[in-house]
């Protein structure tokens, strides 16, 4: 073998090796940053190699005194999270032949969906009030437990509660109907009520290490929006509320991607002057939550318990809706 084709190997391994390098490394560890810088950085929120990452050379020089070593700190953190690497067309495939899908427990809404709701992505739930979208929070909570050969991932669930919607007799009687032991079902289920926006924005960052540590595969945040709308009122405050609202988002698809989970958000509607999609409502958090997402289910309500769901925002799925309705077992076709 030519030594050029030696080095092209290490060099692939070594992309690879950063790839794998944890975002949430400190930030102590990266070249050039001691103790000291360490404490500077972290005392202005750069705890981690992925904050130093997406840090701009300018905030960063702000707090180091130096805008060349700054660049450096930001140049070796994304080498070490492999973020100046491109990869071929085929490890984008191999990576999707990867993603896992958790049965939502309507066979024609998985079937709209391409087998469930889907690992490494954002999946946002929208709709009005009392649309089902906590119902199928819910539902969700219990599916993922359930064993591969019934639609689940044979995992457990993380839920953040933002308005207290959390019913665990809801989740009991879901889990009864779908032949589960109704304790245990709670029991698999981590979950955290969550007070203010940053409460909910460091919930997330909890919830990487029960990620690790536990066997997890759905992320609930119902809903994302309700903290950032009532603590961001008005026009005047709708830039910091995205920009924060994108963050989170931002955070959450990151966690979904590292650690093989689906993230599922609920988003609530406001009426609009224009018609969005044939629809007088539009989602809150507009086009912010649209891009952080990947997906984007849109519940109506129909007549009496029947509820019409659509996908759109999708790059993968037709765009098409079904219906499913809510009763005393769940969501069911
Ligand atoms: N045990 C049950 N049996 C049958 N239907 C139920 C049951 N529990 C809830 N529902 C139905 O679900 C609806 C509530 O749905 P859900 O709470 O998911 O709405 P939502 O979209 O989250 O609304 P919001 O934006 O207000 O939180 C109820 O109006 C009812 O129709």
């Amino acid at each position: 073998m030519s030594s050029k084709k030696k080095k092209t190997d290490a060099e692939a391994a070594q992309v690879q090796a950063a790839v794998e390098v944890s975002p949430d490394l400190d930030v102590e560890e990266l070249e050039g940053v001691g103790k000291v810088t360490g404490a500077k950085l972290k005392e202005k929120g750069f705890y981690t190699v992925k904050d130093v990452a997406f840090a701009s050379v300018k905030e960063l020089a702000e707090i180091i005194g130096n805008e060349e070593r700054a660049l450096q700190i930001i140049e070796s953190a994304r080498k070490m999270l492999g973020l100046h690497s491109f990869i071929s067309a085929l490890e984008v495939y191999e990576r999707r032949k990867k993603i896992r899908r958790i049965s939502t427990g309507v066979r024609s809404l998985d079937e709209l969906l391409g087998g469930g709701i889907e690992t490494r992505a954002v999946t946002e739930v929208v709709g009005e009030f009392g649309s089902g979208k906590t119902q199928l929070c819910h539902q969700l909570a219990v599916m993922v437990q359930l064993p591969e050969e019934r639609g689940g991932l044979g995992a457990k669930a993380i839920y953040i509660d933002t308005e207290n919607t959390f019913r665990p007799e809801r989740i009991m009687q879901m889990a009864r109907a779908r032949g589960l032991d109704p304790d245990q079902a709670l029991n698999n289920i981590f979950y955290a009520r969550a007070y203010s926006s940053d409460h909910q924005m460091i919930l997330v960052e909890h919830a990487k290490s029960i990620v690790k540590q536990h066997n997890v595969a759905l992320i609930v945040v119902d809903s994302v929006i309700a903290h950032f709308r009532s603590e961001f009122p008005g026009r005047e405050n709708l830039a910091e509320r995205q920009q924060k609202l994108n963050k989170h988002v931002a955070d959450l698809l990151r966690l979904a991607d590292a650690y093989d989970v689906a993230v599922v958000i609920t988003n609530q509607v406001m009426a609009q002057p224009d018609v969005f999609f044939g629809n007088p409502l539009r989602p809150a958090g507009g086009n912010i939550l649209a891009h952080g997402a990947t997906y984007r289910l849109w519940l109506r309500k129909s007549k009496e318990n029947i509820r019409i769901v659509k996908i759109f925002d999708s790059p993968y799925h037709p765009e098409g809706e079904v219906s499913f309705r809510i009763t005393e077992e769940g969501l069911i076709d």
